[in-house]
């Protein structure tokens, strides 16, 4: 039994240091690299990379290299050679889309082609999953573990670390508790905590469904704008309301509340994407310029909450096709779609009807 931190463990602490602009070391056979978040590199760490006097990369994906016209040789990203003299100013420009209208970036950025860009990619990884901007300074190391323990940095095995990510992490069931609603007084709360230490799950169970027949279910992502704050920007909020209406008047049902922010990319890049729909980018084109796909959601989360509560035949309720597809990958039979169509305002026609256009979303 050691007291020192498993992959799990260490990936946890790598995620919490780039979010606190710490940096972290991930190490492979051929060294390793430091990595630092983009958004949080404070202006005497940049002066200390300089110092070491190594190229430094800053790393951005396929996306943002499409938007800033970067040349993305490796695919899905692309490594943007720093400039001997660029400042904390231009490391966030190139991260970070607001100012993009006003300021364009000035002449083609140099990128860096041939060679390994699997620790580039494993910190862009890192970064989406701390739900900071993925781009993150890479700078190449001969001896990744050496540099760690002279600087009391988080080090990790990036060989373990690259598949280790791409897994769902396994979920413990907590805690359930009676909490009556307006939509159904027989309510229970379940939440569920997954083991990699991000943020925790919740299942709302409405009745007592009998699980020998399909069962009335949402996966509803997390909206902190419509949900609480009665934002019309979007539907979500008339959708929470009425699917738990839904499950209260046929007396069972399960609502699972999944928290992915913005389709998966947190609260504060969501409103970084809310900011380029003010410049007049539609609701994808925005996730783009920030770097991230269209839908960062993992729902092999939600199969997962609903084996654990016993569910495995389905009839979901939603618009998104593409949920009821992931619930079939992922081994719950969905015998129907019921429409969710509800709250459309003045202010979100735009977005319903981009999702429609752009994400294949059901009219
Ligand atoms: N990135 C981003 N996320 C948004 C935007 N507007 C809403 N969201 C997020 O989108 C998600 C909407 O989730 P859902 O309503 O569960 O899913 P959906 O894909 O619309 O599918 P159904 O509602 O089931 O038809 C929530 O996480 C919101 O926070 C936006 O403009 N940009
Ligand atoms: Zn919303």
């Amino acid at each position: 039994m050691s007291f020192a931190p498993d992959l799990t463990e260490t990936l946890a602490r790598a995620r919490s240091d780039l979010r606190m602009g710490v940096p972290v070391v991930l190490a492979d056979a051929g060294g390793g690299a430091l990595v630092m978040a983009a958004e949080t590199l404070s202006e005497p760490r940049l002066a200390e990379v300089r110092a070491l006097d190594l190229p430094v990369d800053l790393a951005i994906t396929g996306r943002r290299a499409q938007t800033l016209k970067a040349r993305a040789y490796d695919g899905d990203i692309a490594r943007v050679i720093l400039p001997p003299d660029a400042t904390r100013a231009w490391v966030e420009a190139v991260a970070d889309p607001a100012d993009d209208l006003r300021s364009p970036m000035k002449g083609p950025l140099a990128t860096r082609r041939g060679g390994d860009c699997g620790l580039h990619r494993l910190a862009l990884t890192l970064t989406k999953s701390a739900r900071i901007l993925p781009a993150a300074i890479v700078v190449p190391l001969e001896d990744g573990a050496a540099f760690a323990a002279a600087h009391r940095l988080t080090l990790v095995d990036a060989a373990a670390a690259a598949p280790h990510l791409l897994r769902l992490s396994p979920l413990e069931h907590v805690v359930t508790a009676r909490v009556p609603l307006r939509a159904a007084e027989n309510a229970r709360l379940h939440i569920f905590r997954p083991e990699d230490g991000s943020e925790e799950h919740y299942a709302i169970e409405i009745g007592r469904p009998d699980r020998d027949a399909p069962v009335l279910a949402r996966l509803h992502s997390a909206c902190f704008t419509g949900d609480l704050l009665g934002s019309l920007k979007c539907d979500c909020g008339p959708q929470l309301n009425a699917a738990l209406n839904q499950m209260g008047q046929e007396g069972a049902g399960v609502l699972l509340y999944l928290n992915q922010e913005g389709r998966g990319i947190g609260l504060a890049n969501k409103m970084r994407a809310y900011a380029l729909q003010d410049q007049g980018f539609d609701t994808v084109e925005a996730n783009h310029r920030l770097g991230f796909e269209d839908d960062e959601r993992d729902f092999r989360l939600g199969a997962a909450m609903l084996e654990a509560l016993g569910v495995t035949t389905v009839r979901l309720l939603t618009n998104n096709p593409a949920k009821i597809a992931r619930m079939r990958d992922s081994g719950i039979e969905v015998t129907e779609r019921v429409p969710l169509k509800v709250g459309e305002t003045r202010f979100n026609h735009h977005y319903l009807l981009t999702k429609a256009q752009k994400s294949g979303h059901l009219l």
